[in-house]
C-alpha cells in the first residue's frame, strides 16, 4: 500500500548569516502493506514529521521515490491526494463550530453530496464516540474529544490510507487507551494506518510492525515481537555504587566527583563482566548504569553478583528486564529512546 525508495528531503536554514543544511531524511525505504497499523518510531526531530508530509504530498521530497495506494508520488500526487487521510499533529478543529458541521464541510469539500455528507457526518460521530457532543461547539471538547474530532475528519471521506502524526501526544492514559482502540477500528473498516509516535508503549501495543527512524535513517524494521526476538535475550541494568573521595583522589567528594568515579567504575564492571561467557554485551553508561544483554537473566545474576563482589566493587542496584522497544533502539543507536 505504501513502498518508498530512497525518500530523502534536507532543509536550508540561515543563522547568523549562514546557510546550513539540516538533512531531515536521508534515504527512507519502506513497505507497508494493505490493513497494517504501521508505526513510525523514534525521538523527536528523527524526521518523522518530515517523512509524512511528503508520503502526504505536502512536502516535495528531494530525492527518491513512493508509491502510494498505486499512485506514483511525484507524477501522480493529486491521485495519491484522493487516496489518503491526512491528520496532522497539532490538528485542525475552529473553535466556534460543532463537530457535525465540520465532518458535513470536509465531506463536501471531498465532493460528496449533501445528503451524503450529512449521513456520513452523523455515522462518524457514532463511530468515533462523539454522538452526545457533535453538536456543541469544538471550544467545548476535552482534548481527547478533539483528537477524534480530527481523525474523523481526516477519514470522512473513506480514504484507502490515514497517515496520522503522534495522535496520541499530550493525552491522558485513558485518551490515550481510547484513541487506540479508534485506530483498530480503521483498521477494522479496511484502511491502512500509518502513524507517528515517540510511545514505546503505543508503537508496541497498537502497531502490526514498526520502523524505528533515528536522525532521519531507518535503524530498524519489523513487528515488535520480531525486534525484540532480533536482540533476544534478557537485559541486567547494574547500578555501582556511589563511589567514596578516596577513589577519586580528592579530599572532599562532591556529587560530580562522585558520578565520575562511579562512571570509572562502572566502565571497570563492564570490561570484566564483557569477558564473561554468560555476557553478549557489556556497555558502562554515562549515569553510572551498566546494560548487559545475557541470555538468561535469572541464572546471569548471581554470576554478576560473584564477579563484582570478587573484584571489590559494591552494588547499589540490579535490575532484570525482558527486551523492550527501548532495548531494541538503544541496541540499534546506542542511545536510550526515553533520553532521546
Ligand atoms: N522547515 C524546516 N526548516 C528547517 N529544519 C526543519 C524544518 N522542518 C523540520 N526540520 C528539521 O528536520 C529534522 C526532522 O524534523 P521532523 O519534524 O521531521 O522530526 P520529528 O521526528 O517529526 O520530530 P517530532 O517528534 O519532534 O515531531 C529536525 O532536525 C528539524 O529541526
Amino acid at each position: 500500500m505504501i513502498e518508498a525508495r530512497g525518500l530523502r528531503k534536507s532543509f536550508q536554514t540561515r543563522k547568523r548569516g549562514k546557510t546550513t543544511a539540516v538533512d531531515a531524511v536521508v534515504g527512507i525505504d519502506l513497505r507497508v502493506e494493505a490493513g497494517e497499523i504501521f508505526g513510525f518510531l523514534g525521538p523527536n526531530g528523527a524526521g518523522k514529521t518530515t517523512t509524512l508530509r511528503m508520503f502526504a504530498t505536502l512536502l516535495p521530497p528531494d530525492g527518491g521515490e513512493a508509491v502510494i495506494a498505486g499512485a506514483d508520488l511525484l507524477r501522480k500526487p493529486a491521485e495519491v491526494r484522493r487516496a489518503i487521510g491526512y491528520i496532522a499533529q497539532g490538528g485542525g478543529t475552529w473553535d466556534d463550530v460543532t463537530a457535525r458541521q465540520e465532518l458535513v464541510l470536509q465531506a463536501r469539500m471531498h465532493g460528496i453530496g449533501k445528503a451524503e455528507a450529512q449521513r456520513r457526518a452523523a455515522q462518524s460521530l457514532e463511530a468515533f464516540e462523539l454522538a452526545d457532543y457533535g453538536d456543541r461547539n469544538c471550544k467545548t471538547y476535552s482534548g481527547g474529544q478533539r483528537r477524534r474530532v480530527d481523525i474523523a475528519l481526516g477519514v470522512v471521506h473513506r480514504p484507502k490510507v490515514v497517515f496520522l502524526d503522534e495522535p496520541t501526544t499530550g493525552l491522558d492514559p485513558q485518551s490515550r487507551a481510547h484513541m487506540w482502540d479508534m485506530v483498530r477500528k480503521l483498521r477494522e473498516e479496511g484502511m491502512t494506518v500509518f502513524l507517528t509516535t515517540h510511545y514505546l508503549d503505543e508503537a508496541d501495543a497498537l502497531c502490526d510492525r514498526i520502523a524505528i527512524i533515528d536522525a532521519g535513517r531507518i535503524v530498524a524494521e519489523g513487528t515488535p515481537a520480531a525486534l525484540k526476538r532480533e536482540i533476544s535475550g534478557d537485559v541486567v541494568t547494574v547500578r555501582v555504587a556511589a563511589a567514596d573521595a578516596e577513589q577519586v583522589g580528592a579530599a572532599q567528594s562532591t556529587a560530580a566527583q562522585s558520578t565520575a568515579a562511579q562512571v570509572t567504575t562502572a566502565q571497570k564492571a563492564a570490561d570484566l563482566l564483557a569477558a564473561e561467557p554468560y555476557a553478549r554485551s557489556a556497555e558502562a553508561r554515562d549515569n553510572g548504569e551498566l546494560r548487559l544483554a545475557v541470555d538468561v537473566g535469572e541464572s546471569a545474576i548471581p554470576r554478576i553478583m560473584r564477579t563484582l563482589e570478587s573484584a571489590g566493587i559494591e552494588l547499589s542496584t540490579i535490575e532484570l528486564h525482558r527486551p523492550t522497544l527501548d532495548d531494541v533502539f538503544f541496541a540499534k543507536t546506542g542511545r536510550s529512546l526515553r533520553e532521546s
